[in-house]
C-alpha cells in the first residue's frame, strides 16, 4: 500500500515546463524529504500531489484509505502559512482546539482525547507554555508553530510539509524531527517534507528526493533522483 503515488509526472507553466517525468512513492511510515534548489519547483510538486494543480502528463494520487480502511486524513503545512492580523480574536489555544473540529467533531463536544492531541500538539512545538496568549501579540516564528501545533492535532495519516522549520531555531527544529520521526516509525504516519538542510536529511530521513536540473532542457526544467538512506540504528 502507498499513501501517495506519482508516476511519470510532467507540469508546466504558461507552455513552460518545470517538473519532467517525476515518479515517486510515499508509504505508511515513511519519512520521505525532497530537496532542490530555489526554484526547482518543490512546492509545485506537492501542490500536484495534493490535487491543487492538474499535472500535464502522468498522475499523481492520494491513497483513499488508511491502513485500518478508514477514509484517509492529510495535514498540509505549506511554506509561511502564519499570516494573521495583529487584532486576530483567539488565542493559541482556541485556535489548536479548533483543529480537532475538523476531525467529524463539527457539533461535538470535545472530550479527554481531543484535549490530549490538543496539548500534545501543543507541547511538541514548545507553545504549551503560551496557550493563553492572543495570536496577534505572537512572533512570526510563534505564529508558525501554532499553525503547526493545528496540523497535529488534526492526527493526520498523511502529513505534507513545505519547509516547515523555517524561522526554527536549533532545539526547536530537532525536536520537531524527533516527533514527525516517531509519528511514522510509532504511528505508521507517512511524511513527505520539503527541506533545504542536508544533515535533516542525513539524520531523520527514509528516503532522498532530489529534484534535478535537466542539462539539456531549454527550460529550468527538473526531473529526480531518489535513494534510499541507509537504515541508522535505534536508540
Ligand atoms: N503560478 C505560477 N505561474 C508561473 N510560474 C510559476 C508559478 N508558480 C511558480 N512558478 C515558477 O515555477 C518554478 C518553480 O516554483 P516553485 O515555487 O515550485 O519552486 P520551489 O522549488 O518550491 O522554490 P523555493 O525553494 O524557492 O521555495 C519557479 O521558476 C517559479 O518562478
Amino acid at each position: 500500500m502507498q499513501y501517495i503515488e506519482v508516476n511519470n509526472l510532467t507540469f508546466e507553466y504558461e507552455g513552460e515546463t518545470v517538473l519532467d517525468n517525476i515518479s515517486f512513492t510515499v508509504a505508511p511510515g515513511e519519512f520521505v524529504m525532497l530537496t532542490g534548489e530555489n526554484g526547482a519547483a518543490k512546492t509545485t510538486l506537492l501542490r500536484n500531489v495534493l490535487g491543487l494543480l492538474k499535472p500535464l502528463k502522468g498522475s499523481a494520487t492520494i491513497s483513499k484509505k488508511n491502513v485500518a480502511g478508514e477514509k484517509l486524513s492529510i495535514g498540509y503545512i505549506p511554506q509561511q502559512i502564519a499570516s494573521f492580523n495583529a487584532g486576530f480574536p483567539s488565542t493559541v489555544l482556541e485556535l489548536v482546539r479548533s483543529g480537532r473540529f475538523q476531525c467529524g467533531k463539527w457539533f461535538k463536544r470535545l472530550d479527554a482525547a481531543d484535549h490530549e492531541h490538543v496539548e500534545r500538539a501543543l507541547k511538541s512545538v514548545g507553545m504549551w507554555e503560551m496557550r493563553h496568549k492572543k495570536i496577534g501579540e505572537l512572533s512570526g516564528g510563534q505564529k508558525q508553530r501554532v499553525c503547526i501545533a493545528r496540523v497535529f492535532a488534526t492526527d493526520p495519516d498523511l502529513l505534507v510539509l513545505d519547509e516547515p522549520t523555517t524561522g526554527m531555531d536549533f532545539k526547536s527544529r530537532n525536536d520537531f524531527y524527533s516527533l514527525l520521526k516517531h509519528n511514522s516509525q510509532v504511528h505508521g504516519k507517512g511524511i513527505l517534507m520539503v527541506t533545504h538542510d542536508h544533515e535533516d536529511i542525513k539524520n531523520y530521513a527514509d528516503r532522498h528526493i532530489q529534484l534535478v536540473r535537466k542539462e539539456d532542457s531549454p527550460w529550468r526544467c527538473f526531473a529526480m533522483t531518489s535513494c534510499n538512506m541507509p537504515s541508522k540504528p535505534q536508540s
